[in-house]
């Protein structure tokens, strides 16, 4: 039988007490997904590779459910803002909750029928994640970028479309304001 259990949640350094897991994401593992590689290729280089974000998770066997935390480091390649890889859900039917406790983001979202759709991450919303939208979250702050998701265990993630094609939007800097822009490589 599974037992109840406090998580202890830091909303500000995303460590989770206890946790069962993590992961963490540096700049040489997200080639794909930045624009400017040449750009990516030297901060990896001279930066000593960055890491861009670090998810820490908490998942007991047997359980429908499973949670945990996503702390994005600030930056940006090239002017595009750290984000992470993006994904679908495998199983269609299976959406997610974020829910933001620190720092300044952009969930980017996008359906299987090319709409985009953005939610701001702001400390205290909670966002809503419909079954069958990809979605990406995005740093564009100058701190850490916090956020507490929750999720099915049999959602799984499907990353080929998004890693292959991108996101028909990105979000770049523009003279320190966060700003939409299409995908100059989408490739329908
Ligand atoms: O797996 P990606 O797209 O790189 O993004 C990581 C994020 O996705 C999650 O799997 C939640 O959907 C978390 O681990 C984290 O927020
Ligand atoms: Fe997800």
């Amino acid at each position: 039988m599974l037992l109840p259990e406090g998580v202890l949640i830091n909303g500000l350094t995303g460590e989770v007490s206890p946790d069962t897991g993590k992961y963490t994401k540096r700049l040489s593992e997200l080639r794909e997904v930045f624009q400017d590689r040449a750009e990516l290729d030297r901060m990896v280089a001279t930066e000593g590779d960055p890491v861009v974000y670090e998810v820490i998770e908490y998942k007991k066997e047997g359980s429908d459910l499973f949670f945990g935390t996503t702390t994005m480091e600030a930056g940006n390649v090239g002017g595009e803002y750290f984000m992470t890889r993006g994904h679908f859900h495998q199983r269609r039917d299976m959406g997610e909750v974020y829910y933001t406790q620190s720092g300044h983001g952009v969930l980017l979202l996008e359906s299987r029928d090319g709409e985009t759709r953005v939610v701001r991450m702001e400390p205290g919303v909670c966002a809503f994640i419909p079954p069958d939208w990809a979605h990406r979250s995005i740093n564009v702050g100058t701190e850490k970028l916090v956020f507490v998701w929750v999720c099915n265990v049999e959602a799984g993630h499907d990353y080929g479309d998004i890693l292959k094609r991108g996101m028909r939007k990105v979000v770049v800097d523009r003279d320190g304001a966060d700003v939409i822009v299409d995908n100059p490589r989408y490739a329908a």
